[in-house]
């Protein structure tokens, strides 16, 4: 099954996050299913946050970020009757504005599973819920606006 993020025009594939051709990035893959997103990632113990055996925070923002544009584009997809790399000209979202909520600790070493699920999507502009959770408990939540990207002339 091909991820969201594996739809980006190669051109734009070097995201620190989630961009395939950025050796040193996160990798991250998202996937549609129904009303939801999701995505799983395992940090390793290099991302240990401030205290031993929790993640850096720095990190959990960035997760939420990238599968937050990544589902503000799948819902914009299913929104025009599209289909993921259908050839046309494609959908792009970049983050306007991102919340981040800190709940608890995340665990360190363990797999965490990032969901989204779309609240609005009008015009450009996408707001999506986002939660990253550790063994069945939310960590961290997360509001984002998405804008699509219309390159300028
Ligand atoms: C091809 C790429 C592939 C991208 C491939 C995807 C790679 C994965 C991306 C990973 C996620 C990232 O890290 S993205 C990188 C971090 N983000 C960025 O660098 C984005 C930097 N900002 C921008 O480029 C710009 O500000 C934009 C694109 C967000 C918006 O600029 P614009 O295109 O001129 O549009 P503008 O008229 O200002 O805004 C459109 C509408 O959104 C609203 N709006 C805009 N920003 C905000 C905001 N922060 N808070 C509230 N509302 C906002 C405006 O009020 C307006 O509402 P209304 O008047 O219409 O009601």
């Amino acid at each position: 099954m091909h991820a969201i993020q594996d739809h980006y025009p190669a051109e734009f594939a070097h995201c620190y996050g989630c961009g395939s051709a950025n050796p040193h990035g996160l990798h991250l893959k998202s996937f549609i299913e129904g009303e939801r997103t999701h995505a799983r990632f395992t940090p390793a113990a290099m991302y240990s946050g401030g205290y031993p055996g929790n993640v850096y925070g720095g990190l959990l923002a960035s997760l939420l970020d990238c599968h937050g544009t990544a589902t503000a584009a799948a819902f914009a997809y299913r929104a025009q009757g599209r289909a993921l790399g259908d050839g046309g000209a494609p959908i792009r979202f970049v983050t306007g504005s991102l919340k981040v909520d800190y709940k608890r600790p995340t665990p360190l070493g363990i797999e965490l599973l990032i969901e989204g699920t779309l609240r609005s999507l009008e015009g450009r502009k996408a707001v999506i819920d986002l939660t990253l959770s550790a063994d069945g408990e939310v960590c961290v939540t997360g509001e984002m606006l998405a804008v699509q990207f219309v390159a300028k002339a």
